[in-house]
């Protein structure tokens, strides 16, 4: 379904990605492991449009190419990237959140049943569709943000340190509630140093370290990955 290739990304003289490729099969939950600074981010941010790679870069959806197309765009090829940060509006309320988040031409006919996924998928929301999104908590809107991009119909849903700064028993919930998104059909990719919860709803894997992609496989084959268990040392219970 999406296909990265031999990808470098500089932030002026600071190589951050070096030779970066991944791949996502259709309804595929795949997960990115890494420490911090490790490079995650600044991959999600190539594939969500939102930097340009160096020359010689190949990025691919349903086959077709869309490097170098606006961020902008990608909500209409199917494509929902929840950034770090959640960047949700902070001054409109939760049911307004949503709603801008159907703003792709196909997702529009299907706002009713999205919002009704969304709903079901996070009862609280429910409860608080009139409250301004910023007062909410943290995982609170953590749940608008990933509402949101359900609202746009994705085929892909990219993910960025969902359970950065929340509770263990908010994360839990936030990751069964990834894991009924993924039973939907909907391919994932989330960014994730929660070692444990992330591989729990893959199918499969990358490890990123300084830039580079150090190591791949099944969630099970990287879970006994001594490597894996370096660079997480304490995080794999
Ligand atoms: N806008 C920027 N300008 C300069 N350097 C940057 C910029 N963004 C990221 N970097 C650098 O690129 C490297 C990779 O950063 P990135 O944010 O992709 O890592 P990460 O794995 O997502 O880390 P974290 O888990 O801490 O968010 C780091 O060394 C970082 O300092």
């Amino acid at each position: 379904m999406l296909e990265l290739t031999n990808t470098a990304l500089r932030y002026g003289k600071h190589l951050a990605l070096h030779g970066v490729g991944i791949s996502i099969a259709p309804a595929e939950t795949v997960v990115v492991l890494g420490a911090n600074g490790a490079g995650k981010s600044s991959l999600l941010k190539v594939l969500g449009g939102l930097v340009c790679p160096e020359p010689g870069a190949g990025l691919t959806f349903e086959g077709k190419a869309i490097l170098g197309r606006p961020a902008h765009d990608f909500p209409e090829l199917g494509i929902a990237l929840v950034p770090e940060g959640r960047g949700i509006f902070g001054d409109l309320t939760v049911a307004e959140n949503l709603q801008l988040g159907a703003h792709p031409p196909h997702a529009r006919p299907h706002e009713k049943r999205q919002r009704d996924l969304v709903l079901d998928l996070f009862p609280r929301l429910a409860e608080r569709q009139g409250q301004i999104a910023r007062t909410m908590s943290g995982g609170e809107q953590q749940m608008v943000a990933i509402g949101r991009a359900l609202m746009s119909c994705p085929k892909l849903l990219m993910l960025d340190e969902p359970s950065l700064g929340l509770a263990p028993i908010v994360t839990s919930e936030l990751f069964t509630a990834l894991g009924r998104i993924s039973a939907t059909g909907i391919a994932m990719l989330v960014v994730e140093q929660n070692v444990k919860a992330s591989l729990a709803i893959a199918q499969r894997g990358y490890l990123m370290e300084a830039g580079r992609i150090t190591g791949a496989g099944t969630a099970d084959s990287l879970r006994a990955d001594p490597a894996v268990q370096r660079a997480f040392l304490g995080a794999v219970a």
